[in-house]
């Protein structure tokens, strides 16, 4: 019987009985592997004898990681990436050709952002980002060479979120691929693939990592497209993700659940104080009953995160005062780490994005993200409370 998801995050795919009984993962800190003969060689890079031959090309510690998360997003077949761009990027590479058109959600982290404007500059594959909410919304934008959905949820910054039921729905109608980027969520709030959604991309660098200490990404999907894109895109453009940092995000992983229920539990927290607090604007925090995606929040996560996005009354200058006069939360941007973290999107985050599709976004000046660490709570809002004090 298949085990729960926070049983699976803690167990090993890998045999143990060729490991000298190893509990956790061998560290296989190799460039190239050694072949028993030239024939070897010849037929592992043939591909007609099962083995490795180059650590761009596999690597037993990084097969280890990807066998999990395709388990842990109840998907085919998993592959790791040097950062959470190489994941976006292989798929969307792998997905779209010149002359091609993909439908993003109306907000996106600012390199994914970037990563659609390069594309559509140099290799013509056009884009539209517009508010998914309704499938006649995104029916409106669909074109003949129209080919991918793309969408984050909760979007990164504002925490709005995208029906993933909905948009795959009208995906299916018009044989659009849909890629879900599930950083905000992890595999253990969120699983897209169960709903049909086609891909998933991850910044592991996040929540998968958690320690603030790894730089990487992961993209989960069917293994017809996984197998094409390690042998083109990922084989030939080279975002492999190294044996160590591998090792990293198995060893966060075993303790993911964990880490999320206290971030969960930690963000409601501060979330609560934020709301009775006079200088704080409009808070965007799934877990707010009166936000408008809390209903859709309830339905396809399993619990509200750890992220905030609000606004410091008194614009940018009184949003910098507040984030200097912090202590326990530190100033930086990623997310998803131990220790709590808050950033200025449209000065950081954000800041690639032209100041227009920003305001389109409804990334403001005075706002602030808040990722909400696993610290003890009353440390976190009284270091919040003292800040916003100090500011006005
Ligand atoms: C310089 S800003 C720091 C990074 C942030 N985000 C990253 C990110 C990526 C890209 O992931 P990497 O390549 O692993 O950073 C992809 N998808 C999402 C939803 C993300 O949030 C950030 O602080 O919002």
């Amino acid at each position: 019987m298949k085990k729960d998801i926070e049983t699976r995050l803690i167990h090993s795919f890998f045999d143990r009985s060729k490991h000298h009984g190893s509990l956790a993962a061998p560290i296989y800190q190799t460039s190239t592997f050694v072949f028993d003969s030239a024939e070897q060689g010849e037929a592992r890079f043939a591909g007609e004898e099962e083995g490795y031959v180059y650590s761009r090309l596999g690597n037993p510690t990084v097969r280890e990681l990807e066998q999990k998360l395709a388990d842990l997003e109840e998907g085919e077949e998993g592959i790791a990436f040097a950062s959470g761009m190489g994941a976006v990027s292989a798929i969307l590479m792998h997905l779209l050709k010149s002359g091609d058109h993909v439908l993003v959600s109306e907000g996106v982290y600012g390199c994914t952002y970037g990563f659609l404007e390069l594309m559509q500059d140099k290799f013509k594959v056009d884009y539209d980002l517009f508010d998914m909410q309704t499938a006649d919304a995104i029916e409106k934008m669909i074109r003949p060479e129209s080919r991918v959905l793309y969408v984050e949820t909760p979007i990164n910054p504002t925490m709005k979120l995208v029906d993933l039921e909905m948009v795959i729905q009208t995906a299916e109608k018009h044989n659009l691929k849909v890629v879900v980027d599930n950083t905000f969520c992890s595999p253990y709030l969120q699983q897209p693939l169960t709903l049909g959604a086609d891909f998933v991309v991850h910044s592991a660098t996040k929540y998968i990592s958690g320690h603030g200490d790894v730089i990487a990404g992961a993209a989960v999907g069917p293994s017809e497209d996984m197998q094409k894109i390690r042998m083109s895109v990922q084989k030939d453009v080279g975002a492999v993700l190294g044996p160590f940092d591998a090792w990293l995000l198995l060893r966060g992983l075993k303790t993911l659940s964990v880490r999320m229920d206290r971030h969960c539990e930690n963000a409601r927290f501060i979330f609560e104080k934020l709301k009775q607090h006079p200088k704080v604007n409009h808070i965007i925090y799934p877990g707010d009953p009166e936000f408008s995606g809390y209903k859709l929040a309830e339905k396809q996560m399993k619990d509200f995160g750890g992220l905030i996005s609000f606004e410091i009354a008194g614009g940018k200058a009184k949003a910098q005062k507040f984030m200097n006069a912090l202590e326990v939360v530190q100033r930086a941007v990623s997310l998803g780490d131990a220790e709590s973290l808050i950033q200025h999107p449209a000065s950081m985050t954000h800041a690639v994005v032209p100041a227009e599709e920003r305001k389109k976004m409804g990334i403001t000046d005075a706002l602030v993200r808040l990722s909400v660490g696993l610290e003890n709570k009353q440390d976190i809002w009284a270091d919040i409370e003292a800040a916003l004090h100090s500011t006005y």
